[in-house]
């Protein structure tokens, strides 16, 4: 019998056995401290030393890389519950819950807290080395424990998994357990890893020495197959069997679109009007299609027959709709074996009337048995897939042939996109209009021949969007992270008061933060969350303020972009944290919301008469012009609290239409945005009471200044002897979080 510290046993690893665990923890630990290409470059060498050694683990290893434990659509997730996690580590190290709670305050990461704790343990002998493998099937195990007491066992076989991991080890066994691994590397960089991977080991095999930039381009071509690969078909396993078996070459060839495998949907850049839209698509043939306003709805149907329906984002909906299933063989012609279409799923009432988007989110999302009392009608735009054939990288106009002709309209379920093709500026506003009067939210433009292929995952400039309520506004909602929220007083007792949002920043793979969260520290939030709920957000219009942090190597000097006059309209349960707004949307978004705010200016001089039709602009001209100051206000920094601002909603003082637009021209950020790349983390008061607020606010008028007391300061002192430190898991719908749901 000996004694050990744990945490010190060197790792062993011979050719032919299995990966070490320790090996694995290793890795990600050198990871977490090194910065872009160079993580790149880490993950590459273990993953090459995998296929060297044991090639049979490179599968796990790489889900274990991504924090997953099969393909994404799949669901089978791991997020165990921070509470349980607490309990596993206090069981697995005899320590007290209240002793690990304190030090998880003070550390802000229970991985390091359960490592520390571990290293701190002294035991009787040194636990059988982990690996790879069995800690993957053990996770597997555990996240489909289920049932009555399925948290105890959770916590269980947490708690024995603990037992034998050594230093290093538990702190990320513990992270993957948590649903975040905390070393910036994302899918993407995993993917590039194991493109260098492939040609590494395969040089090495073929006793091969080749450096600089010809091994520089032999990686990227290995690269850009494993990406596409995996765009066309998201699964690892499959990829690196055929990989492995015939090589990284076959992998474009081998690794199609398959029905049965979801796809990352292809995605449209927001615009603000028809002006927009011409200028990008100046020579283009083009068609435009009501947007409607549902729930994206990807139909596959596998030569066997089996039928699947997949969201936005390739979660499994096939048991939420089973009345699409049933009658999908209604819509169907002959001949047809095997499709796979895009879809926006709708409710609709019995005459087949378009209804609010508000009517589909009740119903149920899984395991439902009949239509559950909300009627849906399927609006199909695009076929991607046909009879054994990807039609991808078809034209639009090919795939919407081969759609039209091979599908059938069914009133009351399936119906194709309503669309005209046309350039025509008349026609194309006579058809926006004529959607929004069919509860469309406006119109989809594309283009029909030329750059016209369905670009899988990506946000194309082919597909414009055109909404109703951002013709002059921002362009587009905005779908921010939770990252907190504020306690509400007042007429919020008992309900949250306000929301600290994130957008993503997938270059830097974090939530702009120099840790995980990134704000003002005047803006600390009396919760924190675990970034997972995502709101989508609209706003009068978007700010640089300097208040909100901006992402480090975005922004010069260090603020970031806000928003004012945020409005909650939904949860987006369809969207993960990391499908949030990223920081770069942010930043275009705001460009182009003062590029033409400037053009309007420009506009507004040459037409001095249209008064009256102006006048609700002027509304929007007044907002800005108060929050411009606001923003860029720098005598006053601690009373620009936003979480006021949004309880303030829109003051409204009527003003010489001169005078306003010189001041909003004088202290526009138009000229610092350019040097400016910012992100926006803001907060906004949930709605519904913000709506009757606003309805009283529009009655009186009030300086803007006089109103900021210091809610959020003063809740934040607060919060600084509480348990501030601690991320909550907040629940998809969580009762203090108020839905408005009258805000279309
Ligand atoms: N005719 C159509 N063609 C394509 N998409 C359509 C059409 N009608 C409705 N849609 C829906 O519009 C969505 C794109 O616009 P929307 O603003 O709703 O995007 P989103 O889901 O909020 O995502 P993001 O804001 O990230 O683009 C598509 O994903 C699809 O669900
Ligand atoms: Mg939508
Ligand atoms: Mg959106």
């Amino acid at each position: 019998m000996f004694f050990s510290k744990a945490g010190k046993a060197a790792v062993e690893w011979a050719r032919g056995t299995k990966v070490p665990y320790k090996e694995f923890a290793l890795t990600l630990e050198k990871i977490e401290d090194l910065s872009g290409k160079k993580k790149i470059d880490e993950l590459a060498q273990f993953f090459t030393k995998v296929l060297d050694f044991s090639p049979d683990d490179l599968t796990a290893c790489v889900y274990m890389s991504v924090n997953q434990l099969g393909p994404s659509y799949e669901g089978l997730e791991l997020g165990v519950a921070e509470n349980s996690l607490i309990k596993a580590v206090a069981k697995a190290t005899g320590r007290q819950e209240s002793t690990i709670k304190t030090d998880l305050r003070a550390k802000g990461d229970l991985g390091t807290v359960a490592q520390q704790s571990r290293s701190k343990q002294r035991m009787i002998s040194t636990p059988k080395a982990l690996t790879v493998p069995t800690v993957f099937k053990k996770l597997t195990e555990i996240a489909k424990l289920s049932g009555v007491s399925a948290m105890n066992k959770k916590v269980d076989a947490i708690s024995g998994l603990l037992i034998a991991c050594e230093g290093i080890e538990a702190r990320f066994l513990v992270r993957m357990l948590a649903g975040k691994m905390r070393i910036g590397l994302g899918e993407q960089s995993v993917l590039s890893a194991l493109g260098y991977a492939f040609t590494l080991s395969s040089l090495a095999k073929n006793e091969k020495k080749v450096s600089g930039e010809k091994l520089d381009s032999l990686k990227d071509a290995n690269v850009k197959r494993v990406k596409t690969a995996y765009c066309e078909c998201p699964n690892y396993d499959r990829l690196i069997e055929v990989a492995l078996t015939e090589g990284v070459e076959a992998l474009v060839e081998k690794c199609k679109l398959s029905p049965g495998i979801p796809l990352k949907p292809m995605l449209a850049h927001p615009t603000k009007g028809i002006d927009e839209i011409m200028r990008r698509f100046r020579d283009q043939t083009m068609t435009c299609e009501w947007k409607y306003d549902g729930e994206r709805g990807q139909i596959h149907k596998r030569e066997d027959g089996q039928i699947f329906i997949y969201s936005r984002n390739q979660e499994n909906n096939t048991t939420k709709y089973p009345d699409i299933i049933e009658k999908i063989s209604t819509c169907i012609g002959e001949g047809v074996e095997s499709f796979i279409v895009d879809a926006e799923v709708v409710a609709i009432d019995e005459s087949g009337m378009i209804l609010p988007f508000q009517v589909l989110s009740t119903r149920k999302r899984k395991n439902v048995t009949d239509d559950n009392g909300v009627k849906v009608g399927v609006f199909l735009f695009d076929l991607l897939y046909f009879n054994g054939e990807p039609l991808v990288r078809e034209p639009l106009r090919k795939r919407r042939e081969l759609l039209r002709s091979n599908f059938k309209k069914i009133e009351g379920s399936f119906y194709f996109a309503t669309s005209v093709d046309t350039n025509d500026t008349d026609e194309i506003n006579a058809f926006f209009d004529e959607a929004v009067q069919n509860k469309c939210e406006g119109l989809m433009i594309k283009t029909l021949d030329t750059e016209a292929t369905y670009e899988i995952s990506r946000r194309s400039k082919s597909w414009l969007k055109m909404k109703k309520d951002y013709v002059d506004g921002v362009g587009d909602t905005l779908d921010l992270v939770v990252m907190g929220a504020y306690i509400g007083n007042g007429k919020r007792t008992g309900v949250y008061g306000g929301y600290l949002l994130g957008c993503y920043n997938p270059a830097t793979e974090e939530y702009e933060t120099p840790i995980y969260y990134q704000f003002d520290p005047t803006l600390k939030p009396d919760d924190i969350f675990a970034p997972h709920l995502v709101f989508e957000v609209k706003c009068a219009d978007i700010t640089i303020s300097p208040r909100h942090k901006a992402a480090s190597g975005l922004s010069e000097d260090g603020k970031g972009i806000s928003l004012r006059f945020p409005r909650f309209l939904r949860i987006r349960d369809d969207k993960n944290a990391e499908d949030a707004t990223s920081s770069e949307q942010v930043l275009e978004m705001y460009k182009n919301q003062e590029l033409s705010a400037n053009q309007k200016i420009e506009k507004e001089e040459d037409e001095d008469n249209d008064e009256v039709e102006e006048e609700e602009k002027e509304d929007i001209d007044e907002l800005n012009k108060t929050n411009t100051s606001e923003g860029s206000s720098k005598e006053n920094p601690a009373k620009t609290e936003v979480k006021e601002e949004n309880k303030n909603e829109s003051p409204k003082k009527p003003s010489p239409k001169k005078t306003e637009k010189k001041s909003r021209a004088k202290s526009s950020p138009v000229k610092k945005a350019d040097q400016k790349k910012a992100s926006v983390a803001s907060i906004f008061s949930s709605s519904k009471t913000a709506k009757k607020e606003e309805m009283e606010l529009k009655k009186e008028t009030v300086s803007p200044n006089k109103k900021r007391q210091s809610p959020s300061t003063s809740d934040s002192e607060d919060s600084n002897n509480e348990d501030s430190g601690k991320k909550r898991q907040p629940a998809k719908k969580r009762s203090r979080v108020i839905v408005d749901s009258d805000s279309d």
